[in-house]
């Protein structure tokens, strides 16, 4: 299993190697197209599959148990929604706390023996930071227009290299902590601190939306994928992955279509890029607290 995990994750790197290429070589708008595919496809998919999860998670009867879990899906993500109406600003600090978790999580819960503890917890959230600033300081530029229009304040540049410098502080502090019960974190130290570098030249390199698409889809959402379907499945394998899709296909069609709707509502008055991660956000909130009961369970 774990010598399946670095195969797994030595082909990341080698497609991660391919977007820095791909970075450097090919037009911006050629890059633009495949980012939005990659963060519609996989980016998109990996979420789309929660109330599946949680039903294989529930032991209750199965149709009641449905219903409640899509009300109750449907109620956060309107909650969200109404959230980011009336208090954008508030509503992007959460997205991005629990993003950080969500990330930070992905990455490391197959190393740590007890996820649920505040120490992970709190482990999770500051890598998850930390990757996600050194992303959003290496384009600050570019990342404060898009805030600025998303929730019509602007941010410093000094708050993003202090979120970031102080995330991997805390980060480091805590990989040492952990190293000491938990011997698969500390076998890990070298390629994490490769993988750092990796992603620092990759966020300094290319532009935000080709350094989210690229972090997003091949470090967060196919390996989230791979965690899923061994988790329903029982092994990662293509005929499992067609069962995946059939299953999810119905809710990932429907986002697609919401996101659609939004832009389409919106056109007029905001960028797309503003209301591309306002919809991420949306649908990120349920996911998170599902993955988490879903991680904490083996
Ligand atoms: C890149 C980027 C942003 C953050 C995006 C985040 C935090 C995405 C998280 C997605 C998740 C967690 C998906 C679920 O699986 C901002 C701040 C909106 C500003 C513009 C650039």
């Amino acid at each position: 299993m774990k010598q399946n995990n670095t195969k797994f994750y030595n082909y990341i790197i080698i497609l991660t190697f391919l977007a820095l290429s791909g970075s450097l070589i090919l037009k911006s708008n050629i890059q633009y197209l495949i980012a939005l595919l990659g963060i519609f496809s996989f980016g998109i998919l990996h979420g789309s599959n929660d109330l599946f999860v949680i039903e294989k998670l529930s032991k209750k009867h199965k149709q009641n148990q449905f219903l409640k879990s899509l009300f109750t899906y449907l109620g956060i993500v309107l909650g969200f929604v109404v959230l980011f109406y009336f208090i954008p600003s508030i509503a992007l600090i959460a997205f991005i706390l629990i993003s950080g978790y969500h990330f930070g999580e992905q990455h490391f819960h197959h190393k740590i023996s007890n996820k649920a503890s505040t120490l992970a917890t709190l482990f999770y959230l500051c890598y998850g930071l930390l990757v996600l600033f050194l992303l959003l300081y290496f384009n600050v530029k570019e990342v404060i227009v898009i805030i600025e229009d998303m929730t019509g304040h602007h941010f410093p540049e000094v708050v993003f290299f202090y979120v970031f410098i102080f995330s991997l502080i805390i980060s480091l502090s805590f990989f040492l902590i952990l190293s000491r019960t938990n011997p698969d974190l500390k076998a890990s130290s070298f390629r994490n601190i490769f993988y750092l570098i990796i992603f620092s030249a990759l966020f300094y390199i290319s532009d935000v939306v080709w350094g989210f698409a690229t972090y997003f889809v091949l470090w967060h959402s196919l390996p989230s994928l791979k965690d899923q379907i061994n988790s329903l499945y029982g092994k990662f394998e293509i005929k499992n992955f067609i069962k995946y899709f059939k299953k999810a296909f119905p809710y990932w069609l429907a986002s697609l279509i919401g996101m659609a709707v939004v832009v389409w509502l919106f056109k007029d008055t905001k960028n797309f890029l503003s209301l591309l991660f306002a919809f991420i956000a949306a649908i990120t909130f349920p996911h998170v607290f599902i993955m988490r009961k879903l991680f904490n369970r083996h």
